[in-house]
Parts: C-alpha cells; sequence; structure tokens
C-alpha cells in the first residue's frame, strides 16, 4: 500500500476546495488536494451556470411571447429545443474550462485523484489504495440531489438537476417535484421554453420565501404562468414504455394520475459528509452526519479538522463556498493559529421571474417586537409598470429603536440588484434614515425600495412620538 504525509489535506476540489487549497499553498508546500470525481465544481458543471443559461434562454422566449403588451406583434415564437440545449452546454463547457485551466495550473505534485475515507483522525484511505496521514483536513465535498424513495419507480425517466443539462432536446412534459430554488428555477425555464410543466409542492413552500403574505404573491403569480400545485403528496410513479405515470393526492384527498416524459427530483441535496467515515474521527456530528463547526474558523470539535462549503450545510451557496473555504484553508495552513475569518451579511436570490431575494435576518429570525417591517408592493410601481415588471412586494426589516436596517424579503423585479443594495446597507449596519438620504434616481424600480423605507420611517416616528409621550407622562 503507497503512504504518503502530508500537512494538508483537502477533500474536494469545489469551489470551497479550490478556495481552501489556495490559502493553504501560502503557507504549506507540503498539501494532497484530493478529488474523487470530474474538476470543474458544482457550480459550474450542474449548478449555477448551466442553469443561468437555460433561464436565459427562457427569459428571451418569454420576453417574445409577452411583446404585445407593449404594442408589439411577434407572431409566433418557436423554441428550437436543440438549440437551446446546444447553447446551455457549450456555454457551460466554457465556464468549465476556465475552472479546469485554474486546476491545472495548481501543482500536479499536490493533486490526488480518487474518493477519500477518514480511517482516524488524522489518516485518509483514497480509493486508488493510496494512505494520506496529514496534520490538518479540510472537508469540501459538497452535496447530492436527495431522491425521495417515491420516486425511484421513475427509473429512467427520473431526472435531478445534472441530467437537465445533457437532455438533447427539451421533453414535451416534465413532473417537477419540490418548490425549492433548483425547482422553481428550472421548472419554470422550462415551461417558457414550451415544456408542459406540473409543478409540485407538499407543503405551501415557494423558493425558500418565509413571509406568507409575500409567499401568497408569489404562489398566485406562478399558479398564473403553469401548473403549480401546492400540499400535494405523490403516492407513486411508475416507469412506462413511453414516459413515468405519477400519482399523486392533493389537498382535500383527491388523487391525481399524470403521464409526462420525465419527472424531476427537485427536492434538496444531502450533504456529501455520510460517507466520509467521520465515525472514525471521534468529531462530534449534527443532523444528517454534518459535524458540528464554527462558523467563522471553520473548525470541528477536532481543532484540526475543519469543513467548507455545501458539505458544511449551512448556507449552500456559490459565495459562501467560496469564503468558508477560504478560511477553511487559511486555518488549516496557520493551524495551530487559528483566526476568525470575515463573514458577509446574508443574501440569496432566486432567479425565477420574478426573482426572489432574502437579506441579512428575516422575520421569523428575528425576536418578535423588536423590529419594525416597512412594506411596499410593486404593482403601481412606476418603473416597474413601465416594463410591465409590476408584481411582487419587498419587505424590510429594521430595529425599533435604533432604526437600524436588520434584513429583507423580496419577489419582484430587479431582486437580484436591490438584494445587493440592501444586504451592503444591512452589513454596513445602516439605518433607514441614513439610507433615505442616500440618491434615489427617477424613474427607477429603486423609488420603490424608498417607498418601503418611508414606511418604516413613519412607523419609527411614531414609536419616538409614544415613547416621548410616555417619558413625560
Ligand atoms: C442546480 C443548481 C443551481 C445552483 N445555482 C446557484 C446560484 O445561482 N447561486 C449560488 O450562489 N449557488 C447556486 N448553487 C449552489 C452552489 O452550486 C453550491 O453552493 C456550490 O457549488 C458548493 O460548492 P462546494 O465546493 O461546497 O461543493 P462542490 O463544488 O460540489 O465540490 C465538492 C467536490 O468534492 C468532491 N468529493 C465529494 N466527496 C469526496 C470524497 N469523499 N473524496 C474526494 N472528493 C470528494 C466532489 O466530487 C466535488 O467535486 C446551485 C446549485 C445547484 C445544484
Ligand atoms: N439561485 C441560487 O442561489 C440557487 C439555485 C439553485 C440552488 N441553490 C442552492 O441549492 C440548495 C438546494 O436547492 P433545492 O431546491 O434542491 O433545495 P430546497 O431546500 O430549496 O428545496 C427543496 C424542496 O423540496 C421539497 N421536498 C423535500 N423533500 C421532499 C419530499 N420527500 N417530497 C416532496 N417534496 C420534498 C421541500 O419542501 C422544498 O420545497 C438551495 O438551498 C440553494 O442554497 C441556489
Amino acid at each position: 500500500m503507497l503512504k504518503r504525509k502530508v500537512d494538508v489535506a483537502i477533500i474536494g476540489t469545489g469551489t470551497a476546495g479550490m478556495g481552501a487549497y489556495r490559502e493553504a499553498r501560502k503557507h504549506t508546500d507540503s498539501i494532497a488536494l484530493i478529488e474523487g470525481s470530474h474538476y470543474g465544481t458544482t457550480c459550474a458543471r450542474v449548478g449555477c451556470m448551466p442553469s443561468k443559461l437555460l433561464i436565459a434562454a427562457a427569459e428571451a422566449a418569454h420576453g417574445a411571447k409577452h411583446a404585445s403588451v407593449f404594442g408589439l406583434n411577434v407572431p409566433t415564437v418557436e423554441t428550437d429545443g436543440a438549440s437551446v440545449m446546444d447553447r446551455v452546454r457549450r456555454e457551460r463547457d466554457r465556464f468549465v474550462g476556465f475552472v479546469v485551466e485554474d486546476v491545472d495550473d495548481f501543482d500536479d505534485s499536490h493533486k490526488v485523484r480518487g474518493y477519500a475515507r477518514f480511517l482516524d483522525a488524522h489518516r485518509l484511505q483514497i480509493d486508488n489504495g493510496l494512505e494520506i496521514t496529514a496534520d490538518r483536513i479540510v472537508i469540501a465535498t459538497g452535496s447530492r440531489p436527495f431522491i425521495p424513495e417515491v420516486l425511484e419507480g421513475a427509473g429512467n425517466r427520473l431526472l435531478v438537476n445534472d441530467d437537465v443539462f445533457e437532455l438533447e432536446h427539451l421533453p414535451s412534459s416534465v413532473l417537477v417535484v419540490g418548490t425549492g430554488v433548483i425547482g422553481l428555477e428550472l421548472g419554470q425555464a422550462l415551461s417558457r421554453l414550451n415544456v408542459k410543466v406540473t409543478m409540485l409542492s407538499r407543503n405551501e413552500s415557494i423558493g425558500g420565501i418565509a413571509d406568507s403574505e409575500i409567499r401568497k404573491i408569489a404562489a398566485d403569480t406562478f399558479q398564473s404562468e403553469f401548473d403549480l400545485v401546492l400540499h400535494a403528496e405523490v403516492l407513486a410513479a411508475k416507469e412506462t414504455l413511453n414516459g413515468v405515470q405519477v400519482t399523486y393526492r392533493k389537498s382535500g384527498g383527491i388523487v391525481h394520475t399524470v403521464v409526462v416524459d420525465y419527472v424531476l427530483a427537485a427536492t434538496g441535496r444531502i450533504p456529501n459528509t455520510d460517507k466520509l467515515g467521520l465515525e472514525n474521527t471521534g468529531i462530534a456530528l449534527g443532523a444528517r452526519s454534518v459535524p458540528d463547526s464554527d462558523r467563522y474558523t471553520m473548525q470541528t470539535s477536532a481543532p484540526h479538522i475543519f469543513i467548507a462549503g455545501d458539505a458544511k450545510n449551512e448556507l449552500p451557496l456559490l459565495h459562501e463556498a467560496s469564503d468558508e473555504g477560504r478560511i477553511a484553508g487559511s486555518n488549516a495552513g496557520t493551524f495551530p493559529t487559528v483566526e476568525p475569518g470575515h463573514r458577509r451579511a446574508g443574501l440569496g436570490v432566486v432567479f425565477s421571474d420574478p426573482q426572489i431575494a432574502s437579506v441579512g435576518k428575516r422575520a421569523h429570525e428575528l425576536l418578535p417586537y423588536t423590529f419594525i417591517t416597512g412594506k411596499v408592493s410593486f404593482h403601481n410601481q412606476g418603473r416597474s409598470r413601465v416594463m410591465a415588471k409590476n408584481q411582487g412586494m419587498l419587505k424590510i426589516y429594521a430595529d425599533k429603536h435604533s432604526g437600524i436596517l436588520l434584513g429583507a424579503e423580496m419577489f419582484g423585479p430587479a431582486a437580484e440588484h436591490i438584494g445587493h443594495l440592501l444586504a451592503w446597507a444591512v452589513q454596513q449596519s445602516l439605518t433607514v434614515n441614513e439610507i433615505l438620504g442616500m440618491p434615489f434616481y427617477h424613474p427607477v424600480i429603486e423609488e420603490g425600495v424608498r417607498t418601503a423605507f418611508r414606511d418604516a420611517a413613519e412607523q419609527l416616528k411614531t414609536i419616538e412620538r409614544e415613547e416621548a409621550s410616555h417619558a413625560v407622562a
């Protein structure tokens, strides 16, 4: 058996692992960067980038089909599915190519190909026969799709996100199970590309929206565009000669059967920590076999083992994986000296149309009665109406006494951009009045944002007046 000793072993060469490698490399030349599957990262290969490419095609089709609102007559919009998918793959491969080039630039002697498993807290068994003993270890193994057992009967007709981007042609019909981020993004895009989409949610959740009023607006909006069924439970899925037959129960007990080309499982992701042999390390494990870890140092309960990215199962987003990877790699490099890393205000964007953004803390994460909510509907917002994008709502949450912006939730136009502005304001601890003191151009969607802040400012004034009158009394 081949054996090797290194200062730092990094398990996984995705976004978090690559960030960890670059940082650890600044402190030592004794590194093993381990990858069991393809180089190129989940984000570029089967995640962020191909999904946004598919969505871009869908938005172009939707814009053309709905040009009549501006008095433009686009007679027919034909979707050439093979060309759509060809562009998705060509552009995706370009992005993957850049990542692979980065990995090519890493020192060959550091790269190890194979799946790693812990033998104990310092030893890793690689499935190519190599045994690595590492002084410090970073777990950056990402996540994989979760598939409920009931969907397995769909056999070859069962898709996960990875498979969607490999389709040569667009299917005629798809049943999407799960209305989280992936289900919503891919399902709406397929629907706009002429695929008959039925989307099932087992409850009321839509794209992770926490606020019930905003969630209702989103549900109504999506239901007006495609077949979105809330409170639906899949009872059976069976592959047939030409497709898959799915039986599901709606609220009220009504049972439906549909026959579709494919079922897309968009039912969440599992962190890749369950097959790592973590039980051999003695580290404390939480739910789903994910090691407990410090949000600022990435340290697990074993001080020399760090964890970053989707494997950490905290904030499964690209920019978080990147930050966490760099912090973990830096601390693995300098261990036993370990520093807390820089964490940013929370920001999540769902690239549906309208988009969804969540920023900082949302209402359910705040203590009741400590904050006020400013809100705006985009229905009559000037710029949004000009562009026929006047749907949705924004709520901002500010501390009742200091007026500091704590968070926000939005379903509406340009949420990817508004979300950034609000996240920057949260990170800077700006107050409602400080934000209102900033420039607002005319006519822009940000004027809608100002309406929500003005609403909050009025409430803050009332609270101030009431507190002053109580003090006098
Ligand atoms: C469809 C989809 C769309 C998305 N869109 C967005 C988006 O728009 N914006 C956003 O911010 N985020 C998005 N995400 C999330 C984002 O892609 C992830 O948060 C990010 O890629 C996680 O990076 P990571 O390094 O933790 O994992 P990965 O990039 O998955 O890297 C983990 C690596 O570890 C390897 N590995 C696993 N186990 C072992 C082992 N035992 N031994 C050796 N190697 C191992 C894997 O092969 C893999 O290469 C999306 C995800 C999906 C699925
Ligand atoms: N735009 C983005 O930033 C983006 C895009 C895609 C994915 N992501 C990341 O990937 C993560 C995973 O996305 P996701 O959509 O897979 O997960 P998710 O947690 O967002 O949604 C999973 C959905 O599946 C449902 N579900 C779970 N088990 C089920 C079952 N047995 N039967 C029926 N429904 C079930 C849940 O109720 C939920 O609606 C996200 O949390 C996000 O961090 C981000």
